[in-house]
């Protein structure tokens, strides 16, 4: 392991269930149940108490581009507790290199089009985002529910798109092996067609956050 930021498909394939996606282009694995429904409904109601318009870093004038909600979720909370237990367990990441928890939660119609999680090192707020931290290591991404329609994510560049499932995880590497930041990361949280849809998102930096 490069860095204590990062982890591998290697060590993440170690956990029963995990898959990884046959491709050149990017390191991303899925699997399903990784967490349990009474932990998932225990995050999900964390998520309808505090939630808030979701942002975006340089914005590009699109105001719908991600119309979701987000909320920051508390370290002190048993059930966030919970899941880092997990996290750590799983990938072996300092939890110093994690950024806090957070939840998203789309109605029907909302979405978080294209984009990368890494910081554009050109953009103008990337000073703002990485010069502490540094940039976006890992992505982990968990389903809470199920969507009655639509919600999946999608990774054109690859042609693969993956559904909401109640509990399933999704993660990848923002970087080539090299170390490069890597554009064929791109994905989209398609829209919801109907019900609600409730995600976390972990992001892991290549520094300390604090
Ligand atoms: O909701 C999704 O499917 C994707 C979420 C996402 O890409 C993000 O929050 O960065
Ligand atoms: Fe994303």
């Amino acid at each position: 392991m490069a860095n204590p930021g990062e982890t591998s498909a290697q060590v993440l394939l170690r956990h029963a269930g995990m898959r990884q996606v046959p491709s050149s282009r990017l390191t991303v694995l899925s699997c399903p149940h990784f967490l349990p429904p009474t932990l998932c409904r225990a995050l999900i109601a964390l998520i309808d108490k505090d939630r808030r318009p979701s942002t975006i870093a340089d914005a590009n004038g699109d105001k719908y581009f991600r119309t979701s909600e987000t909320c920051d979720l508390s370290a002190d909370e048993p059930a966030v507790q919970d899941l880092e237990a997990r996290l750590l367990a799983l990938n072996g990441i300092d939890p110093a290199h994690g950024e806090p928890v957070q939840g998203q939660r789309y109605d029907v119609g909302q979405e978080f089009k294209n984009h990368t999680d890494f910081f554009e090192p050109q953009g103008a707020d990337f000073h703002k985002f990485c010069a502490v931290a540094g940039n976006r290591t890992w992505t982990f991404m968990i389903y809470l529910n199920e969507v009655e329609a639509g919600g999946a994510t999608r990774f054109k560049v690859i042609g693969k798109t993956f559904q909401p499932e109640t509990g399933k995880l999704v993660c990848w590497d923002n970087h080539r092996e090299d170390g490069s930041l890597n554009p064929a990361t791109l994905h989209h949280g398609m829209k919801v067609r109907k019900g609600v849809k409730y995600v976390i998102t972990k992001w892991y930096r290549e520094r300390h956050w604090h």
